[in-house]
């Protein structure tokens, strides 16, 4: 970590010399790029400012991949209007999402780090309405730790069930009553979740917990979103909300599910199964159906791709790939508007699968489901934060849920969401050397 250490120095006299900038832009922003490879986890585990923000893109072999970690806040935005308006504004990006709910929180860091390949990006930055004094003192300490990197353990958290919200017994009364509103025509799809929770005899660590699942589950995004020490919401997602690149807009219908396991020649049979079997064919057409709707009033040239397969370690999915050209002056605040929640985690039509979701699970939902990523003013990436999990000290809760359509069987819903979660518990025992299964 010698670049950093030596990065550090040079930041903190450049701070030391500065003065407020009194040249009328409210914001200060120092950038300096070097040509080297951090480890962004096992930096943030050293980190002690807060909030705290990782996000890996989901292709780390393209060269436009991205890993972003992110310290403090300099500036928020609840109201994704006014984050689309700062980012219009303003050469910054700005990171975060909205929850299942829609309510937003987009943050401007004190610290972010972009890692491309082998370059780092390092910006700072501050507000000139602020007292100086105070700013460079906040500077000064997000830099602390700069050159400091931890080295990431296996998890081993022996764990036991505190409760599942629902049982099976009673989540699948949950899918039977969704089967009725579909019958009766209420609904065409509806995506149940639950949450279960477990205690471990020791804090379970969010980072390395994080590092095992980049290590483990593959294909996939990876965030963290820490708003306070005691507080991190995780996971490893395969499913993108959107990316844009200017006004190329790139999303997906990602739904329908099969098992996933060590066995090559049962995983290409699922998966065969799975290409041929209408309930999930019509599970991702209705994703489709949702995205192509809403997409239509901001955009034109929709595309929908072939069906595939997206594998990943205990569950493959069909994907089908949706292109748009945004119309001129639709950006990030409408994209997201338009699209989520999706009809792969909310339903069809949506306003009532909302409200049956409200009126049905027993829990909050909260980040589960949401979207975390990144915008600025010529690009953003957000995916969407399901095989998801709340730390709280010693307790974890993972998130799961299932699209339910006519033809869904109850107990095989409650195995398929079972599965969805055992990608992030499975990795809470030690493995040592052992392999990802
Ligand atoms: C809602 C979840 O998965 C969605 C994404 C892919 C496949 C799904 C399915 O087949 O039901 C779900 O729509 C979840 O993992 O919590
Ligand atoms: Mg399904």
């Amino acid at each position: 970590m010698d670049n950093l250490r030596s990065l550090k120095a040079r930041l903190n006299t450049k701070i030391n010399a500065m003065l407020c900038s009194k040249n009328g832009s409210e914001l200060g922003c120092l950038q300096e790029s070097i040509a080297f490879s951090a480890d962004l986890l096992g930096w943030l585990k050293m980190q002690s400012c807060y909030p705290q923000f990782y996000w890996r893109s989901r292709n780390p072999a393209q060269s436009d991949s991205e890993v972003i970690a992110a310290l403090g806040e300099v500036r928020r935005f609840e109201d994704v209007r006014q984050a689309n308006l700062f980012i219009q504004a303003q050469p910054f990006t700005l990171i975060g999402g909205l929850t299942f709910d829609g309510k937003g929180y987009f943050c401007l860091p004190r610290l972010l780090l972009q890692q491309h390949d082998n370059h780092l990006r390092l910006s700072l930055f501050w507000d000139n309405l602020q007292d100086w004094e105070r700013e460079r003192q906040a500077l000064l300490q997000v830099l602390q730790g700069l050159e400091s990197c931890a080295a990431l353990s296996a998890p081993e958290y022996p764990i036991r069930p505190l409760a599942a919200k629902a049982e099976a017994q009673q989540w699948c009364s949950w899918v039977e009553k969704a089967l009725q509103y579909i019958e009766r025509g209420e609904l065409n799809k509806v995506v149940l979740a639950n949450q279960t929770a477990f205690v471990s005899s020791r804090p379970i660590n969010p980072i390395d917990l994080l590092a095992e699942s980049e290590k483990c589950n593959n294909g996939c995004y990876h965030f963290l979103f820490a708003r306070s020490a005691h507080q991190a919401f995780l996971g490893s997602t395969p499913e993108r909300l959107y990316l844009r690149r200017e006004s190329h807009l790139y999303t997906e219908a990602l739904a329908g599910t099969a098992a996933m396991s060590e066995d090559k020649e049962f995983n290409r049979q699922q998966g065969e199964w799975l290409l041929q079997d209408s309930k999930n064919d019509y599970e991702n057409r209705l994703v489709v159906q949702d995205i192509c709707d809403n997409l239509r009033p901001i955009s034109r040239q929709i595309e929908v791709g072939e069906v595939s397969l997206k594998q990943l370690r205990r569950v493959q999915h069909l994907r089908r790939k949706i292109s748009a050209e945004l119309n001129p002056g639709y950006a990030d605040e409408a994209c997201l508007q338009a699209i989520h929640p999706t009809a792969a985690i909310a339903g069809l039509p949506r306003r009532k699968a909302l409200d049956f979701l409200a009126a049905t699970e027993t829990f909050e939902r909260g980040w589960y489901a949401g979207t975390l990523g990144f915008m600025n003013k010529s690009g953003a990436e957000f995916c969407v934060t399901i095989r998801s999990a709340l730390i709280e000290g010693n307790k974890i809760a993972v998130f799961a849920g299932a699209g339910i359509v006519s033809g869904s069987e109850p107990e095989q819903e409650w195995r398929e969401i079972e599965r969805k979660a055992s990608g992030l518990l499975s990795l809470l025992q030690k493995r040592g050397e052992q392999s990802c299964q």
